[in-house]
């Protein structure tokens, strides 16, 4: 008998580096054996260096592209990633209601690692209606979660009240990661609603960080398709990142990508 075939569809930018954004879901998705789908909702010009420039996808072409997939090849879990303006939003949380899905990660991003904004500002409080409550897991790094939350996070103690305030917005399990905080253990914490519950690793020194919050957030998406739970999901995409961040391929002249292939060369 056949292996059963596990689906993900990512609604995010391209990338046209191909360290982050669809083409980082894509891979990760891969590499887990589950079969990837993608709605584009913009496209980027990037590198390593930064972002060149970024080209938003007329709605009905994001809506036209859901559509097909969501039709046809029904996804098993979906992720969101770079969803730029307060149009697309709403669009996308019109189209999770009209499909139901439940199984849906939610990656808040907003800016590129060199500053380039991804989430324009008039779209936060769009963002913070629409997307938070539909979201089943939510990943925001610091300083996303601070805007989130209108408060300003220096502690762990913050981390857990804002984590907090996020599940009362909405959101059913929060995984703030903690890789802009200092120090050299890395602590990414999730929140239930009743419990946390830390995984903790070694800080890698290196530039090479293009992409960590996507890849995470695809490995936790390719997992939940897959029916595992999100403490075993979480358990999975860490071990994945930090392999991805270990052996990255040094490509490129600036932050150069994560190595998706690392964990299962
Ligand atoms: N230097 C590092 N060493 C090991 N793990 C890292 C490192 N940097 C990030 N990670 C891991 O990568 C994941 C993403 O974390 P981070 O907080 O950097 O996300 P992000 O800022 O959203 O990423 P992006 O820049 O892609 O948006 C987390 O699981 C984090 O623990
Ligand atoms: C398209 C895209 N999505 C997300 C990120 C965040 O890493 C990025 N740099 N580019």
């Amino acid at each position: 008998m056949r292996d059963m075939v596990y689906k993900a569809l990512t609604i995010a930018g391209s990338d046209s580096g191909g360290g982050a954004g669809i083409q980082a879901d894509l891979k990760t998705f891969h590499q887990f054996r589950v079969f990837g789908m993608s709605a584009i909702t913009a496209v980027t010009a990037q590198n390593t260096l930064g972002v060149q420039a970024v080209y938003p996808l007329p709605l009905e072409a994001i809506e036209k592209q859901i559509d097909s997939v969501a039709v046809d090849l029904s996804p098993d879990a979906v992720k969101t990633g770079m969803l730029f303006s307060h149009e697309i939003i709403e669009l996308v949380a019109q189209k999770t209601a009209q499909y139901r899905w439940t199984r849906i990660v939610v990656d808040p991003v907003m800016v590129a690692k060199g500053g380039a904004p991804l989430l324009k500002q008039e779209a936060i409080e769009a963002f913070k209606r629409h997307m938070l409550p539909l979201a089943y897991v939510l990943t925001p790094n610091i300083p996303e979660a601070e805007v989130l939350t209108n408060m300003r996070i220096e502690t762990f103690e913050d981390r857990k009240e804002a984590a907090k305030k996020l599940h009362h917005l909405g959101v059913r399990y929060v995984v703030m990661k903690g890789g802009h905080a200092e120090g050299s253990e890395l602590v990414d914490l999730l929140y239930d609603g009743e419990r946390f519950y830390e995984w903790k690793s070694e800080r890698i020194e290196t530039k090479h960080t293009h992409g960590t919050g996507c890849t995470f957030a695809a490995a936790i998406t390719a997992q939940l398709a897959k029916g595992k739970t999100i403490y075993e999901a979480i358990d999975i995409a860490k071990r994945f990142i930090q392999a991805a961040v270990e052996q990255a391929l040094h490509i490129g002249s600036g932050h150069g990508p994560t190595n998706h292939w690392a964990l299962y060369e």
